[in-house]
């Protein structure tokens, strides 16, 4: 289906790419990258893309998921890197079932998840770095709504980890001209930019939904980056990281597209739809809609405020109409705007 995503980069950043690889394997024992052999754990929308990219670059790709013949031990066996494209409702007990199966230290874990864990509020990296500590985890996070990669247009997204050399090796094993993979050693910060920018686009959807016109969006989106920088900082993230691909640009993609999951729940709210009915007919996940009720745990614990994802929960959980939504929105104490950033 893609045909053009064949590694075509420049020799300047074949020389680069090489000398990382070199790098990464003087850290390591893992195989090679070039001809790599990838699980991907979850078939569904992102989980192909991934597999798709990754076939295009001569890797050998298996995809799984709960309902595939393999079963998740055949998937697993001999395996370079595993990638997790699975939704937040099923990392926890998919990472204890591969405990359980076993995986060699040498294999990286990529987590391409946006979503926080209902239970313990912990990301998906954080979850995999607990089950497994011996391993490199890396996260994978931007502006790539599945959709447009599948159609062959140009994306960038970001491979975050504290293990660089692993960074390193993902970006060469995904890069292509299609598909440019930057590097970033703020896992939490890449990890936390695209998980909380789906409450946003719920709230985006909500805007657009209710006809409020280009100036309340542009403000809406403007406030938000404020919000998730004051949660993303105070939960560990860099500043710098929620200006980037996977904080603004994954940010601007989801709130400007129909093709968002996200967006289209807040959409169909403001039409007056029940959550439960925009879901069935989704058929596909929107993670927001968790993300915000374990970001309401998260801000009431930390006493951090977030004004917006707060009327998106109180939304979504039946508590206030999109009208009272806004209404509560534009009737807060007045302030400066650069008051309680951090
Ligand atoms: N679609 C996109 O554009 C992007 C999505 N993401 C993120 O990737 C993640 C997956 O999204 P997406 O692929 O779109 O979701 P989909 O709903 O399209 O697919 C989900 C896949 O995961 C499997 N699955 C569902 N529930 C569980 C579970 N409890 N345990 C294990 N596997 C499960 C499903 O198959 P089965 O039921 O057979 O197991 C299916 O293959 C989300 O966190 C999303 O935010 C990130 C970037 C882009
Ligand atoms: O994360 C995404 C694009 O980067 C996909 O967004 P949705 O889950 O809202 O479709």
């Amino acid at each position: 289906m893609v045909s053009n995503l064949s590694n075509s980069q420049s020799s300047s950043s074949q020389a680069d790419t090489t000398s990382q690889t070199n790098q990464a394997h003087a850290h390591s024992h893992r195989r090679p990258a070039p001809e790599a052999t990838l699980a991907i754990l979850g078939a569904g929308a992102w989980g192909k893309a991934l597999a798709t990219i990754a076939r295009h670059k001569n890797h050998q790709v298996r995809l799984w998921s709960r309902s595939s013949e393999e079963s998740l031990e055949e998937v697993l066996a001999d395996i370079d890197m595993l990638v997790s494209a699975i939704p937040m409702k099923g990392v926890a007990t998919t990472a204890a079932k591969i405990q359980e199966i076993g995986l060699p230290d040498y294999v990286t874990i990529i987590t391409a998840t946006k979503g926080l864990d209902p239970e313990t509020t912990r990301t998906p990296s954080q979850i995999w770095e607990a089950d497994f500590p011996n391993h490199p985890i890396v996260v994978l996070s931007g502006p790539n709504l599945s959709k447009e990669i599948e159609q062959e247009l140009p994306a960038a997204t970001v491979v975050s980890s504290t293990d660089m050399a692993a960074a390193y090796e993902v970006q060469t094993v995904f890069s292509s001209s299609l598909f440019r993979v930057y590097t970033s050693p703020d896992p939490l910060g890449t990890e936390l930019g695209g998980t909380l920018k789906n409450v946003i686009a719920i709230a985006v959807g909500v805007c657009d939904g209710l006809k409020l016109g280009t100036n309340a969006k542009s403000a809406l989106i403007t406030r938000a980056l404020t919000e998730i920088l004051r949660v993303g900082t105070h939960l560990g993230g860099q500043t710098e990281t929620f200006f980037g691909l996977s904080g603004l640009g994954d940010m601007l993609a989801t709130c400007s597209s129909v093709l968002s999951r996200n967006y289209r729940v807040g959409y169909g709210l403001a039409q007056g739809k029940k959550l439960e009915q925009i879901l069935e007919e989704l058929q596909s996940t929107a993670e927001g809609v968790n993300t915000a009720n374990v970001l309401v745990k998260i801000a009431n614990r930390e006493q951090i405020p977030i004004p917006i994802c707060r009327q998106v929960y109180r939304l979504l959980n039946h508590k206030i109409t999109p009208q009272e939504a806004v209404e509560a929105l534009m009737e807060r104490d007045l302030k400066a705007e650069f008051c309680d950033l951090f």
